[in-house]
């Protein structure tokens, strides 16, 4: 007699097993042609690059316009992003520095563009990532440069002053902040909350609503408060998910934060700027001297050319006295005519002018 299924609910599941020995075996056959790509790469010495960015980000594009449904679209990149980390890492592990500890913001960001399959190398200062990209103990580095509230981050700008390293892309992320617990505790029994200074004056509002017998303690950041918590039987933390996934503790509220819109902008440092996708952007930095006009010249031959700028900051270059560099993000690629013809321009109208680099914009996640 054939057993059947004894309710619908167990029918289903079992379905959906075999489902899932199909996707095992289809992910499998793809990790397999990803490895043979890894040694045509091999076979062509030393110079070849491994993660192939524009490629992924066309396989992506292809398989988002592809989705039909059910299967909800953004979560059509979430996986496919980790699919192509975990073949990538057959072919040759993508060693990523990002300013540390795990679970930061930062490290977050570094997941969402490289996946949980690459090597992380958390770094404990802006300056020392840059050094292991220059150094090639890591592949890609990945900064914060600009916070919605709190503006932007100096030490990334004035790490490019000194820096060959170019900018290959850019993360835009939506900094949420969660409540983060013991498994077995209660918000009622919490006695002490712990994190980041900023974090917690992000989320002051729903601490006093919901946690008004807590002390609230600093720590040097969020998941080192993770850590904490971790180890305080009364303790709580504001962090990332991603913390309470690193440090074992559960999410007893996402979403904390008083201002709903607080994002992060980071940049990835790399070897090599990124090719043209349509839809780029270029950062500049540009030294002046101090004196009459000095940003004016920097600003007429974008703006003759119908450029659009969406960010400038400057900075003392701490070479010579009074002498600026300034950041320009420009909307465009630098191999655009338009583009190409203002940077010539450029050239000789200041003190010194590098590309830092054109890469894809990012779009809201
Ligand atoms: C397989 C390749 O290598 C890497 C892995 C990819 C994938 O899994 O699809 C895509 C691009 C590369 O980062 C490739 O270059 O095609």
């Amino acid at each position: 007699m054939i057993p059947m299924p004894s309710d619908p609910l167990q029918g289903l599941r079992q379905a959906i097993d075999r489902v899932d020995d199909e996707l095992l075996s289809l992910l499998n056959r793809r990790a397999a042609l990803a490895a043979e790509v890894g040694h045509l790469k091999t076979a062509a010495g030393p110079e070849a690059l491994f993660h192939a960015p524009k490629r992924e980000r066309e396989v992506l594009a292809r398989l988002e316009a592809e989705n039909g449904g059910p299967f909800p679209a953004p979560a059509v990149r979430t996986i496919f992003q980790e699919i192509m980390s975990a073949c990538l890492s057959l072919e040759k592990p993508l060693r990523v520095a990002f300013l540390g500890p795990e679970g930061t913001f930062t490290h977050l960001a570094a997941r969402h563009q490289f996946g949980g399959s690459s090597q992380s190398l958390p770094q404990g200062t802006i300056q020392a990532v840059f050094q292991a990209v220059e150094r090639a103990r890591a592949e890609y580095g990945v900064v914060p440069v600009e916070n919605a509230t709190e503006g932007a981050v100096d030490s990334t700008l004035d790490a490019f002053l000194d820096s060959p390293l170019r900018i290959c892309a850019e993360i835009l992320l939506p900094v949420d902040q969660a409540l983060l617990l013991r498994p077995e505790l209660d918000l009622g029994a919490v006695r002490r909350v712990y994190s980041h200074p900023q974090a917690l004056g992000q989320c002051r509002r729903w601490l006093e609503a919901h946690l008004p017998q807590a002390d609230r303690i600093e720590a040097p950041s969020t998941s080192e408060a993770a850590r904490l918590a971790r180890e305080d039987a009364e303790g709580a933390a504001v962090a990332s998910e991603l913390a309470a996934e690193l440090f074992g503790l559960k999410v007893a509220e996402t979403r904390i934060q008083d201002l709903a819109a607080n994002a992060t902008r980071f940049l990835v440092l790399g070897p090599k700027a990124a090719e043209p996708t349509g839809r780029d952007r270029t950062t500049l930095l540009a030294m002046a001297q101090d004196g009459p006009g000095a940003l004016l010249h920097l600003l007429e031959p974008l703006a003759r050319r119908g450029l659009n700028l969406s960010r400038i900051q400057s900075r003392p270059t701490r070479r010579k006295l009074w002498e600026y560099a300034f950041f320009l993000d420009i909307e465009g690629h630098a191999a655009d005519a338009p583009m190409a013809e203002a940077l010539a321009e450029l050239k000789g109208a200041c003190a010194s002018m590098k590309v830092l680099g054109s890469y894809p914009r990012a779009g809201e996640m």
